[in-house]
């Protein structure tokens, strides 16, 4: 079974709107695990517009002290600040990515012929026992670019689901992205590496990329379940709201 790893970063985000503790990243950390979610995924970004550096560490103890069958997943580009912070809080599982910090969010996969010296000796730093390494890595990688990654010592690659996410009204764009997404996850198995996917994946267009791609390991979505989370959890607010007021006094 495809395990669930809940990204967080959303959460973080409206929670910054104000100078408040509200929502709490680690208290919807508890939730989403208490429902069954593997693991929680964040991308401390430079400029902390989402995740802060405290949630990192909040974060870390709350899976230790709760939850040690949950997983970690921390994603980013490998600047010294992020390595640092890895070394910290020791994640599970850490997660490449080739963002710059002006990017307002994750676009697009590893150049793995161009930097695959750098991500050899930045994986070759990560790695350690109970820790996974994984590359984010472009749909139509394909096999070519599942050789390079598979060099660089990577445990898995995480394709980039964002182009297939955008197609959610074009079904037959979406039929060519999934089957660039099959293709390179055969590759990724066939090579020995695990497969991670992510970005704009979404209750809608879940299903079909189940029934498209074979042997993913783990999903980690944060931007679609936060907005279905609104959705399903909106009007339960406003009755409970309600009640309050209802039983106050005129
Ligand atoms: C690496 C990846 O796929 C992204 O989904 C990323 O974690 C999202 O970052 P933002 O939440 O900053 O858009
Ligand atoms: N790695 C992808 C991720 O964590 C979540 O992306 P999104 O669902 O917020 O687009």
């Amino acid at each position: 079974m495809t395990l669930l790893s809940v990204n967080l970063n959303a959460v973080a985000q409206l929670r910054n709107r104000r100078d408040l503790p509200w929502p709490s990243v680690v208290g919807l950390a508890r939730i989403v695990l208490d429902a069954g979610a593997s693991g929680v995924t964040i991308h401390p970004r430079p400029d902390e517009r989402h995740i802060r550096r405290h949630d990192v560490h909040d974060l870390a103890d709350l899976l230790a002290q709760e939850y040690p069958a949950a997983e970690y997943n921390i994603e980013g580009y490998p600047s010294d600040d992020f390595l640092s912070l890895i070394e910290e809080v020791n994640p599970h599982q850490v997660t490449l990515v080739p963002d710059d910090p002006s990017q307002a969010t994750s676009d697009h996969g590893w150049d793995f012929r161009g930097k695959g010296n750098f991500l050899t000796s930045v994986v070759q730093k990560l790695k350690q026992p109970g820790r996974r390494i994984s590359l984010f890595c472009d749909p139509d990688a394909g096999a070519t670019g599942i050789e390079l990654a598979k060099a660089t010592g990577a445990d898995r690659v995480e394709l980039y689901t964002g182009p297939y996410g955008g197609c959610f009204d074009d079904a037959a764009r979406a039929g060519q992205e999934l089957a660039a997404l099959a293709d390179t996850t055969g590759a990724a198995k066939a090579a020995g590496m695990g497969v991670n996917a992510g970005h704009d994946l979404t209750l809608a267009n879940l299903p079909a990329f189940q029934e498209a791609v074979l042997g993913v390991d783990e999903v980690s979505i944060g931007h679609g379940i936060t907005a279905d989370a609104l959705i399903v959890g909106f009007a339960e607010a406003v009755r409970q709201y309600r009640a309050v007021l209802a039983d106050g006094a005129d």
